[in-house]
C-alpha cells in the first residue's frame, strides 16, 4: 500500500530544511516527470499545449515548456500572466530561450493543465470555467499537473474540473485525488519524485492506498484440515430474503466451511447452505442486516451482543439497536445514505448524502475516533475503510459494481473472511479488493453484471 497525504506543503518544508532542497530543484524534478512522460509516450513531432496559472503549478507548466521546446511543437498560454516568484523565474528562463507564448488555447496532440494545483483556494470565476471548459472539449490527450484544475484539496468541485487522461502529482499522494467526485477526472495517476525518493519524501500518514497485492486471499495451506477448520458463518435473512441468500453464497464461494441462514420461514436454499431458526453453536461469525425489513428487536440484541464477528450492513444502520454493537468487533458496510442515518443515531452529524461526499474521509474519521474498535468500510466510487486513526482506500471500484445485489455479495465476501479467522479489518480489505478487483476482471459488456457473476469471478482470483 502506498501513503496518502492530507497537505504536502509540510513534506516540502522538510526538503528544503532537512535535505538543503531548494525549491528551484523540487519544481525541476516536477516538471521534468512530466516531461519524461511526454518523452517515452508520444513522437517528438506532436504539439503540446502547456496553460498555466499565476502561481507555482504554471510555474511547473513553464518549465516543461523549457524541457521539451525544440524537441517537441509546444504551445505555452499563460492567460493570466504570472505572479508567484517561481513562476516569474521560469517566465525569465522561456523568454531567454525564445519560446513563443501563444495568445489562445488551439488544437493540439497533448494538452498539460498547470492552472491551479494546491494552492486553489476559492472558487473558479467564469473565464476560468470557461477556459477549463474548452480545454476539455480539446481532442487532445490530457495531463494534470499535480491535480485537475477545478478540484480542491479536499476534493470537492464545485463547477468544472479539467478532465485529466493523466494526473502527474508531485511529491507523494494527496487525498484531493481521492474522493468519489475526482474519480471521473483524475484518470490514471502517477506521482513525480522531487529530488528525493517518495520513502525519504515522505512522513508518516494515517492514510492509505490499497494496492492489488494488499488482497490476502484465503488459500489452504493446511493438509490436515475439515469443513470446521473454515468456520461456520450464520447469515440472518430478513424479509428480503434474496438479500441473505446472495450473502450466504458469496461467503461460502470464498472460502466458508458451512454456511447457515438463519430464517424463521421456509426458505428455498442451494443444497449447499444450511437454514436453521437460531445462532448455530459453532457459529464463527455473523453476517446481519441484509434485507432484514421488520425483525424481532430481542432476537438482533442477542445477535449483536454476542462476542462472535459480525458484518452489519442496511437496514440495521436506521435502528437504534446497533449502537449496543459500537463497542465490539465488528464490520459496518453503509453506502452514504446509511452512513448519513449512522452519524445521526451516534450523535455525531446530522449531514445530508451531498455534505457527507464532499468530505468523506473527514465523517469517516470522526466516527472512527469515536468508535475505534469498529471497521466501518463506507462504499462509494472509491470505497473507505477506517479503523481508529487509520483510513483505507480501494480505488478499483467502478460502475460495474453499480446494481442492486453487489453490496450483499460484499457483505458474504467480508463475512467469510471472518468466519475464517481473519481480523475485522483485514477481512474489510480484502474482501473489498476482491470485490472490486472481480468486478473489473469481468468481460461482459459493463452494464450487465448480476451478483452470480461477480461471485464467479472472484472464485477466478
Ligand atoms: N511547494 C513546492 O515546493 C513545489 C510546488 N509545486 C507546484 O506548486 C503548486 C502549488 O503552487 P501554489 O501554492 O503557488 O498554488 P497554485 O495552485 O499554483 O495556485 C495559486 C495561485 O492561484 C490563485 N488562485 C487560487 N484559486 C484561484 C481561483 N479559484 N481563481 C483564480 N485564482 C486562484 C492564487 O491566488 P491568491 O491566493 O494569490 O489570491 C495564487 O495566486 C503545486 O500544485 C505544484 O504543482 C511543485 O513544483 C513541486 C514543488
Ligand atoms: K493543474
Amino acid at each position: 500500500m502506498q501513503k496518502i497525504f492530507y497537505e504536502v506543503n509540510s513534506l516540502d518544508k522538510r526538503c528544503y530544511e532537512k535535505f538543503a532542497l531548494t525549491e528551484d530543484i523540487l519544481m525541476e524534478h516536477a516538471s521534468s516527470s512530466m516531461a519524461s512522460y511526454i518523452e517515452n509516450n508520444f513522437e517528438n513531432d506532436k504539439t503540446v499545449l502547456i496553460v498555466c496559472g499565476v502561481g507555482n503549478n504554471g510555474a511547473d507548466g513553464i518549465a516543461l515548456a523549457r524541457l521539451l521546446y525544440s524537441r517537441f511543437n509546444v504551445k505555452l498560454y499563460i492567460p493570466y500572466g504570472v505572479k508567484s516568484q517561481m513562476a516569474q523565474l521560469q517566465l525569465k528562463r522561456v523568454n531567454l530561450i525564445g519560446i513563443d507564448i501563444v495568445e489562445e488555447i488551439c488544437q493540439c496532440d497533448i494538452v498539460v493543465d498547470c492552472l491551479f494545483g494546491s494552492g486553489l483556494n476559492k472558487d473558479l470565476d467564469k473565464s476560468s470555467q470557461k477556459l477549463i471548459e474548452n480545454l476539455n472539449l480539446l481532442d487532445a490527450f490530457k495531463i494534470a499537473c499535480d491535480i485537475p484544475s477545478g478540484i480542491s484539496s479536499i476534493g470537492e468541485i464545485t463547477t468544472v474540473a479539467f478532465n485529466a487522461d493523466i494526473t502527474i502529482t508531485m511529491g507523494a499522494l494527496k487525498v484531493s485525488l481521492f474522493s468519489d467526485m475526482a474519480k471521473d477526472y483524475v484518470g490514471k495517476i502517477e506521482v513525480s519524485n522531487l529530488g528525493v525518493q517518495r520513502e525519504i519524501y515522505e512522513e508518516d500518514s494515517t492514510l492509505f492506498l490499497l494496492d492489488k497485492e494488499d488482497m490476502k486471499l484465503p488459500f489452504r495451506d493446511k493438509k490436515d484440515a475439515h469443513k470446521g477448520t473454515y468456520g461456520h458463518l450464520n447469515v440472518v435473512a430478513g424479509s428480503k430474503k434474496g438479500a441473505g441468500v446472495i450473502a450466504a453464497k458469496a461467503a461460502f464461494g470464498f472460502g466458508a466451511g458451512l454456511v447457515s441462514v438463519i430464517c424463521h420461514e421456509c426458505i428455498d436454499l442451494p443444497y449447499h447452505i444450511m437454514q436453521t431458526h437460531k445462532l448455530s453453536e459453532n457459529c464463527t461469525a455473523i453476517a446481519v442486516g441484509m434485507g432484514l425489513g421488520n425483525y424481532e428487536e430481542k432476537e438482533i440484541e442477542v445477535i449483536l451482543e454476542s462476542n462472535i464477528p459480525t458484518i452489519i450492513d442496511a437496514d440495521l444502520f436506521y435502528e437504534d439497536v446497533i449502537l449496543k454493537a459500537l463497542d465490539k468487533n465488528v464490520v459496518l458496510t453503509p453506502h452514504p445514505k446509511e452512513f448519513c442515518a449512522l452519524l445521526k443515531l451516534t450523535g455525531i452529524a446530522n449531514i445530508d448524502v451531498p455534505t457527507l461526499q464532499k468530505d468523506r474521509f473527514k465523517y469517516l474519521s470522526e466516527f472512527c475516533t469515536k468508535y475505534p474498535k469498529v471497521v466501518l468500510l463506507l462504499k462509494g466510487a472509491n470505497v473507505l475503510i477506517g479503523q481508529d486513526k487509520n483510513i483505507y482506500v480501494n480505488s478499483f471500484g467502478s460502475a460495474v459494481l453499480s446494481k442492486g445485489g453487489s453490496g450483499d455479495v460484499l457483505s458474504g465476501l467480508v463475512a467469510g473472511l471472518l468466519t475464517q479467522g481473519y481480523s475485522c479489518l483485514d477481512a474489510a480489505i480484502s474482501a473489498s479488493l476482491a470485490h472490486t478487483i472481480a468486478a473489473n476482471n469481468y468481460k461482459k459488456n459493463n452494464y450487465s453484471l448480476i451478483p452470480s457473476d461477480l461471485v464467479e469471478e472472484v472464485k477466478k482470483l
